[in-house]
């Protein structure tokens, strides 16, 4: 394993461990898998799917041998993360025009409620390997509530850093219980990392956002795990939402994964969405530019995507260029209505999440993606991750009225309502 700089090529060992190299550019892990038996491997991830207590009985671990191979198992830190449901739903099918069917993988399924758990046990174990006890990360939410569960499983501690404004509480509250420092700052997420990428020397805290590449190996195993669930057969398509951009990072890693090893025959195509009030990788690839120009004041609802210099963007990119990819972004209402779709169909997100299907909709719509292609959109957080944006959708004052069900309410007793029903 090496860590390889993803600016100018420059490759380290991965005992010397880093998040930046010296011109500035961020790492990627590189597997010597030369010693690989692709089938003896995929028998022994199928011989996991019935792992109860072990580590592999995490959908993270259940694929060390890509992700961390060289870690001793003692320092592994799990809740059994991964292991999340994908579902095939007819509801959303409908909502977004298509004739083939769609599947959502519920990311939000994981023990914190999102997808960074994926990466956190593999960074949080990775730091415990290295001697650290303190962990870090700046966050709107998700983040740092998946690391103050890891650190806290580790008996170690969590600083963390969230902007003042814009994001969900629930998530700020979350990260509190589970024992984390929560330093809320006036700033953004961008603010955030720059400080990181400034101090992380002399901070002495082992930084666990997605700059961090054993971030990314561990976010690897998302597309593993569809691809498992699906016989080693993906969709024509996989639809991500697109923030700090490690989700797409890691799906292109892990799509070169199993195609390289032969797990899989044919690499999806990648769709990125992202919040029109957050979309600057999005404004880059639709401009044709090939330098991202930072969005200084990045707002939008769906708090979670609330980032205007996404550090991961040139490796995102490279996913583009991989899979034949393409951008779009969707508004705040769009986002909204498909949430309340994807909540009605029984599996439910946060509103990040959402810009999926929200994005396979207008995908379709516009014929970039053909109504008889599969696809499969990647919910990345839990529903009550952000009940105010239940609440203001279901009860406030612009309610929607083209959401069917409302709180029928009337002065009726409950036993005149059960003659009614009756
Ligand atoms: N929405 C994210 C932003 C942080 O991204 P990261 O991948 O760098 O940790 C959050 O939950 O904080």
């Amino acid at each position: 394993m090496k860590l390889v700089c993803v600016d100018c090529s420059k490759e380290v060992p991965a005992h010397l461990f880093d998040y930046q190299c010296t011109c500035g550019g961020l790492f990627d892990i590189i597997h010597d898998t030369s010693a690989i038996d692709a089938e003896q491997l995929k028998r022994v991830f199928h011989e996991r799917l019935s792992e109860r207590i072990t580590p592999y009985a995490s959908g993270v671990w259940r694929y060390k041998e890509l992700i961390f191979p060289e870690l001793p198992e003692e320092y592994i830190t799990t809740k059994y993360e991964g292991n999340t449901g994908l579902y095939a739903s007819a509801l959303i099918q409908s909502y977004v025009g298509s004739n083939s069917k769609v599947w959502l993988k519920a990311q939000s399924e994981n023990p914190s409620g999102s997808f960074k758990d994926n990466g956190m046990t593999v960074a949080v174990s990775h730091g415990r390997s290295l001697g650290y006890q303190r962990f870090t990360c700046t966050s709107t939410g998700n983040t740092s509530s998946s690391l103050a569960m890891y650190a806290a499983l580790a008996h170690h501690e969590s600083y963390v850093f969230v902007p003042n404004k814009n994001i969900s509480l629930n998530k700020v509250m979350q990260t509190l219980a589970y024992g984390a420092k929560v330093i809320s700052f006036d700033g953004t997420y961008d603010d955030g990392i720059r400080f990181y990428e400034q101090y992380s020397k002399e901070l002495g805290l082992y930084i666990c956002n997605s700059i961090n590449p054993f971030r990314i190996e561990g976010q690897k195993s998302i597309v593993y795990e569809i691809a498992q669930y699906l016989n080693w057969n993906l969709p024509d398509w996989v639809v991500i939402p697109g923030g700090a951009l490690s989700n797409v990072t890691a799906l292109g890693k892990g799509l070169q994964d199993l195609k390289n090893l032969g797990f899989i025959e044919k690499v999806p195509r990648v769709a990125l969405v992202q919040a029109e009030g957050a979309s600057p990788f999005h404004r880059m690839v639709a401009g044709g530019h090939t330098e991202l120009t930072p969005e200084p004041n990045p707002y939008t609802r769906a708090s979670a995507l609330n980032i205007g210099n996404p550090p991961s963007w040139k490796k995102a990119l490279r996913t583009l260029e991989e899979t034949n990819g393409v951008t779009c972004s969707v508004t705040d209402r769009e986002i909204l209505d498909a949430k309340a779709w994807v909540d009605k169909s029984g599996i439910g997100c946060e509103p990040a999440s959402a810009a999926t299907v929200a994005g396979l909709r207008k995908l379709i719509a516009g014929q970039v993606i053909d109504k008889d292609e599969t696809a499969v959109c990647i919910l990345t957080g839990n529903m009550l991750k952000d009940t105010d944006a239940l609440q203001e959708y279901h009860l406030g004052e612009s309610a929607q009225a083209s959401y069917p069900n409302k709180i029928i309410s009337s002065q009726l007793t409950l036993k005149e309502i059960g003659a009614m029903l009756s």
